[in-house]
């Protein structure tokens, strides 16, 4: 005879698959190629419509100078995003990975211009050191470009173990980082 399950009987999967943790998330989005306003609406769209992704908060646009990269390369426009999540970071990370190649981005050297970027600065308050994830971004608290417009749409940042984010920004300074108020990138 075979037996039928209890339904008053619930297992552990049942309960870590109904129970995600939501994180929040910090997402940089960055384009110096193409129509790089274009670029960016298209991501946060593709992003928007993720499932298990909700996108809170959209920074106000940046032109930056290039940090690194060859000379060649151009101003960026850079966002910060604000999402909340169920996604694993690694999951989150091919989605990253995914919106940038839709958006016809190429890999090859470090730092060389591209249509679309899409870094992870922080999920939720954790630490994360794997092959091919270092979360906090570790780069993150000398970027004024990540800092900048994070500090717009959260005050009260803090970049995980580092400090506040107010705090780094008054340290790197806004040198090479404008604010470009009629540029705006909409969350639709
Ligand atoms: N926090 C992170 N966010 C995004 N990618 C990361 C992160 N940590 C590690 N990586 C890894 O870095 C690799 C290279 O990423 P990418 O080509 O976007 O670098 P980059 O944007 O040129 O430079 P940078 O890492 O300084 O922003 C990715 O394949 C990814 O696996
Ligand atoms: N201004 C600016 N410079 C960069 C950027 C970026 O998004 N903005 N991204 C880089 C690699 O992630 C390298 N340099």
């Amino acid at each position: 005879m075979t037996e039928t399950p209890s339904p008053h009987v619930i297992d552990a999967d049942t309960l870590s698959g109904g129970l995600k943790p939501i994180r929040q998330v910090i997402l940089s989005l960055g384009s110096n190629l193409g129509d790089r306003e274009a670029n960016l609406q298209g991501a946060v769209d593709a992003l928007r419509d993720t499932p298990d992704v909700v996108v809170v908060d959209v920074s106000p646009v940046y032109e930056t100078e290039p940090v690194g990269g060859p000379d060649e390369s151009g101003p960026y426009l850079n966002i910060v995003l604000l999402a909340d999540t169920t996604l694993s970071v690694d999951t989150l990370l091919d989605r990253a990975h995914a919106v940038e190649q839709a958006f016809g981005r190429e890999r090859s050297v470090p730092g060389a211009p591209r249509t679309l970027d899409v870094d992870l600065i922080t999920y939720g308050k954790k630490t994360i050191e794997s092959e091919e994830l270092t979360v906090p971004h570790p780069r993150a608290h000398e970027r004024a470009f990540v800092l900048a417009p994070w500090l717009d749409i959260e005050p009260d940042a803090v970049l995980p173990g580092v400090g506040p984010v107010a705090d780094l920004l008054a340290k790197v300074g806004t040198d090479g980082v404008k604010r470009v108020d009629e540029l705006t990138i909409e969350l639709q």
